[in-house]
């Protein structure tokens, strides 16, 4: 994953309905990098409707062992805001296809989501992978994680729930879809392209040294 003294930059987005949770499960990611400021984390705002897309980023180190960067992309899930973050889904390299357990609605919706990223993809492959969010709530949850299976292996991607309430697979859904973008770079079922901006090569300098990562999901109440 080196090359000539260069790391890679993954350019990965959050799609999927309003107040399934996008902002909330990003931010859960990005708080609790390794080198953060190991402290009881300070009670956070409800986060409001995301407006077109915000950005974040955090370095991670892969199971084959570099750094990457992924550079997050959290956009509105407002039907207003979709000519905004339309305009993104060509330069992403991965997606997390994000529905709330307990809306049925935007499990529905997951199909358009994918169909609306295939319909602007290029030549290189997005990567994807279905997110479950707020598994903590399972006295409402409507949405069975058989199904969720089901679809996401007829979209051919991955599956995994997540809690951003719970800190529950936070980390190990965007570590997950990180490796199979490695995975398939590797292979080169995708490839760096001059002009695409899903994946660049960036300097060494600009991925700080943090501490290993830790393999194990964390503590999960799923
Ligand atoms: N119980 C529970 N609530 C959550 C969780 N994650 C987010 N929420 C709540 O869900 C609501 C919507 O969260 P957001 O993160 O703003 O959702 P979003 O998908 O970014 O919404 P848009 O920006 O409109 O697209 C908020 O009230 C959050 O507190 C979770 O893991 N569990």
């Amino acid at each position: 994953m080196e090359a000539g003294g260069c790391r890679y930059q993954f350019r990965v987005a959050l799609l999927g309905d309003s107040a399934v949770g996008k902002t909330s499960l990003l931010r859960r990611y990005v708080e609790s990098a390794p080198g953060t400021l190991e402290r009881e984390p300070e009670p956070e705002p409800e986060p409001a409707p995301t407006v077109g897309v915000e950005f974040y980023s955090r370095a991670l180190q892969l199971r084959a062992g570099p750094w990457v960067k992924l550079q997050l992309w959290d956009t509105a899930g407002l039907e207003r805001f979709r000519c905004i973050t339309r305009s993104f889904y060509r330069n992403v390299v991965g997606v997390l296809l994000v529905f709330d357990v307990t809306n049925r609605k935007s499990f529905e919706h997951i199909p358009d989501w994918h169909q609306e990223v295939m319909a602007t993809q290029g030549p290189n492959k997005t990567i994807f992978l279905l997110v479950g969010h707020k598994s903590d709530l399972q006295s409402t949850r409507c949405v069975s994680a058989q199904e969720a299976e089901e679809l996401a292996s007829s979209l051919g991607m991955a599956f995994m729930e997540t809690s951003a309430k719970n800190n529950c697979n936070v980390d190990l859904a965007f570590n997950t879809l990180a490796d199979t973008i490695q995975q398939a770079l590797q292979q080169e079922n995708i490839k760096l392209e001059e002009g695409w901006g899903g994946i660049r090569l960036i300097n060494k300098t600009q991925i700080p040294r943090l501490p290993s990562r830790k393999q194990h999901a964390g503590p999960c109440q799923c």
